[in-house]
C-alpha cells in the first residue's frame, strides 16, 4: 500500500512518523526550510516525554513518487487548489484521496443526496476545480482530532489526542476505508470509520467557526473565550446559525451547544490555529472554516448575522496583515444586498 502525505507539516510530520514506525510505505511532501531539515536530520517527533526519529523518503516533487494508493492531504486546507496540477502524478485510477484538513472539504456534496447533490463550494473550491480535477469519488472523510506543532524545522511536537474518525463520503463500509482504519491503528493511533462522516465534520467545524476567528480577533485562548459571557455569548450565537445550517442539511449533532463550548473551555490556555498563524504572519485558514458555512447558509435560505459580522471583521484583520486574500471580503459584498 503506497501512501503520500500530502503537506507534512504538523499534523502530516506526526502521521509521516507513527505510518513509519509502523512500517508503512510513506513518502512525504514538503518545502522549504523543514523539507531541508528533514533530509538532513530526518523528522522527529516530539511526543509525551519520548523523542521520535524516522528518515522519510520526501521531496517537493512529486513526479518523483508516482500512483499511489492513498493520498492524506494535511496542507492547510485553502492551500489544496494551488496544488491540484501537482498532484496529478500522484493518481491512477484507484487512488483515494483522505482530507485531514479543517472545515468543509471539496467533495461534501458528492453522495449527499437531495437538492444539493453534485453542488461546488464556491468559496473553497472556486469554479469546482478540486471537485473536477481530483474527483469526489476518490475522496475520503478525515476529522483531524489531535493538537501538533512543528517547533523548528524537520521537528513536530505533540500535544494532544490521537484520533483520526475516518469515513466514505456515502457512508459505505469499504475496503478501503476499512484498510486506512487499520493502518491508523497499527500506528497507535484511532480511526473509527463512521457511517456518518459529515455529523463528525460539523462536531469539529463547530468549534472552529466560531473560537478560531473570536481568537484571532481578541487574542484570548480557548478558556477565556468560552469563560467570558459576551465571548461565549457570541460563540454560541455563531453555533446556533451552524447548527441551523447543518441541520437543514440532514446531519445530526450527538451533543448540545453547551457541553460543546464546556468541551472547548477544558482543553485550556490553548491558542487556536487561526491566532497561532495570525501571530507567526502565517496565511489564515478563514474560507473553509467560516466563509463556507457562510456560503452553505446562503444555499439553505438560513441567515447568519453573528457568523458574518465576525467573518467580516477576522477577513479584514487578516487582509490588513496581508496574510488572506480568499473569498470573504469580495463576496460579502453581493451577500450583503442579496
Ligand atoms: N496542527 C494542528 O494541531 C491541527 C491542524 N488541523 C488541520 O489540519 C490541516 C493541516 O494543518 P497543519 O498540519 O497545522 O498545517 P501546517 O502548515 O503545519 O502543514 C502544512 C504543510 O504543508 C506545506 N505545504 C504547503 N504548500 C505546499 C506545497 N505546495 N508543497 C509542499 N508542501 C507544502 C507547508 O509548508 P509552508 O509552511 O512552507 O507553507 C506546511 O509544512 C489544517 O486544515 C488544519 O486546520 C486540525 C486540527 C489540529
Ligand atoms: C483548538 C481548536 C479545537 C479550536 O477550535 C482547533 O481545532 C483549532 O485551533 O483549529
Amino acid at each position: 500500500m503506497r501512501i503520500c502525505i500530502y503537506g507534512a507539516g504538523a499534523i502530516g510530520g506526526y502521521l509521516g512518523v507513527e505510518f513509519m514506525r509502523a512500517g508503512a510505505d510513506v513518502s512525504l511532501i514538503a518545502r522549504g526550510a523543514h523539507l531541508a531539515a528533514m533530509r538532513q536530520n530526518g523528522l522527529k517527533l516530539l511526543i509525551g516525554d519520548e523523542e521520535r526519529v524516522v528518515h522519510p523518503r520526501c521531496t517537493d516533487d512529486p513526479r518523483e513518487l508516482g500512483e499511489q494508493d492513498f493520498i492524506i492531504i494535511s496542507l492547510k486546507a485553502h492551500s489544496i487548489t494551488g496544488v491540484i496540477e501537482q498532484m496529478q502524478p500522484l493518481l491512477g485510477p484507484r487512488t483515494r484521496i483522505v482530507t485531514a484538513v479543517n472545515g468543509i472539504p471539496y467533495w461534501y456534496f458528492y453522495k449527499h443526496g437531495g437538492r444539493l447533490e453534485g453542488s461546488t463550494l464556491e468559496s473553497i473550491d472556486r469554479g469546482g476545480r478540486q471537485w473536477r480535477e481530483l474527483g469526489p469519488e476518490r475522496a475520503i472523510g478525515c476529522v483531524v482530532y489531535p493538537a501538533t506543532e512543528i517547533e523548528a524545522p524537520g521537528v513536530i511536537r505533540h500535544v494532544y489526542g490521537n484520533n483520526f474518525p475516518l469515513g466514505e463520503p456515502s457512508g459505505e463500509i469499504t475496503s478501503d476505508v476499512t484498510s486506512l482504519s487499520e493502518l491508523f491503528t497499527a500506528a497507535g493511533m484511532k480511526a473509527p470509520v463512521l457511517e456518518r462522516i459529515r455529523d463528525e465534520i460539523w462536531l469539529k467545524l463547530w468549534g472552529n467557526v466560531c473560537f478560531n476567528p473570536i481568537s484571532a480577533l481578541t487574542h484570548a485562548t480557548l478558556d477565556v473565550i468560552c469563560t467570558d459571557p459576551a465571548t461565549r455569548a457570541l460563540s454560541k450565537a455563531i453555533m446556533l446559525e451552524s447548527q441551523a445550517i447543518a441541520e437543514s442539511l440532514g446531519v445530526k449533532f450527538r451533543v448540545d451547544v453547551e457541553r460543546r463550548i464546556e468541551g472547548a473551555r477544558k482543553v485550556g490556555a490553548h491558542k487556536t490555529s487561526m491566532l497561532q498563524d495570525l501571530e507567526r504572519g502565517r496565511p489564515v485558514e478563514i474560507d473553509p472554516l467560516i466563509t463556507v458555512v457562510q456560503e452553505m447558509g446562503r444555499m439553505t435560505g438560513i441567515a447568519t448575522p453573528a457568523l458574518d459580522a465576525v467573518l467580516a471583521l477576522v477577513a479584514q484583520r487578516s487582509r490588513i496583515a496581508g496574510l488572506y486574500d480568499g473569498a470573504a471580503v469580495a463576496d460579502a459584498k453581493s451577500l450583503a444586498v442579496a
